[in-house]
């Protein structure tokens, strides 16, 4: 395996309307898609587009939203190591004005112990926080053996604290600085302090407040989508970690920065697009976006 990938499959269901009826109501979507969905699954299919196709371990039941979910895989020949749930998960996504509103129907009962699985080859771990029990099995698997682990810091889960021990590069949202009272600065500090050696916060339209080695905390701004050209921005985030892990992947030497400015620029081709299949970026897209956008103020 190249890389592997651990997180909950959710299939999007992601529609472009002016309002949700409530009620005994009814309403015409003005356009909609249908893709895998879930954070770190998402990032998985990213990394693959770009060119490195990583294992991923991720829930699977016996019906056919978990059938469809292995056919996307099989079309980027992405390995599923499917841990057993009752029932697959869902996500309506209502992208508006830049923002998302998402329902989620979730089963996160995993029926089974984590599986052992052969680490031969493995070059990074990307955890977002599901399956925190196999999140931290691997985190500390993957640190006795010298393998790049990374999170996708969404939000604060029960064993985020023990996970973070064992983690080297943590993007974080600014929902988790919220629920653990830290400015995004004050995020970096406590990353910093818990040994994850690259950190940082995303900040939507204001860019990625992060460090490196260095120790210095620094600010990346976003790249400037015109507001008339984004359609979703669902799932720009997981776009950005599954890009950043892909270039560190593909070039492992290369400074964080460069990892960084490579991730930015998919994020910003992808909230073009309605749902996140038709969001991934190509090689091609991102080197366009790189070229296309300018840097926001
Ligand atoms: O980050 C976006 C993802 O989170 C939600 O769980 C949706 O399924 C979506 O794919």
């Amino acid at each position: 395996m190249k890389a592997l990938f651990i997180g909950q499959t959710y299939i999007d269901i992601t529609f472009l309307a002016d309002s949700f009826p409530t009620g005994d109501d009814k309403a015409v979507a003005r356009d909609y898609a249908v893709s895998f969905g879930g954070n770190a699954v998402s990032a998985a299919f990213c990394c693959a587009k770009l060119g490195v196709v990583p294992d991923l371990l991720t829930s699977m039941a016996d019906d056919w939203l978990s059938r469809m979910f292995l056919d996307m895989a099989l079309k980027y020949k992405i390995s599923v190591h499917g841990r057993k749930v009752r029932e697959s998960s869902l996500s309506f996504v209502m992208p508006r004005e830049g923002k998302r509103a998402i329902l989620r129907c979730r089963d996160d009962q995993y029926l089974h112990p984590v599986p052992p699985l052969d680490l031969s080859g493995c070059g990074a771990l990307h955890v977002d926080g599901h399956q925190s029990d196999a999140a931290l099995h691997y985190a500390k698997l993957c640190r006795e053996r010298g393998i790049l682990t990374s999170l996708d810091g969404g939000g604060v889960r029960a064993n985020t604290e023990e996970l973070l021990e064992f983690i080297d590069v943590a993007i974080c949202s600014e929902r988790m600085c919220e629920q653990l009272h830290l400015t995004p600065e004050g995020m970096c500090h406590m990353l910093q302090n818990k040994g994850v050696k690259v950190g940082g916060v995303t900040l939507g339209s204001e860019g990625l407040i992060w460090y490196d080695g260095s120790g210095i905390i620094r600010r990346m701004p976003s790249l400037s989508v015109p507001k008339s050209q984004v359609i979703d921005t669902n799932g720009a985030g997981d776009i950005f970690h599954g890009a950043y892990v892909y270039s560190y992947l593909a070039q492992p030497k290369k400074p964080w920065s460069e990892h960084f400015l490579l991730a930015r620029a998919a994020s910003a081709h992808s909230v073009r697009f309605l749902g996140i299949e038709d969001s991934l970026p190509s090689f091609e897209d991102v080197e366009n976006a790189q070229r296309s956008f300018k840097e926001a103020a």
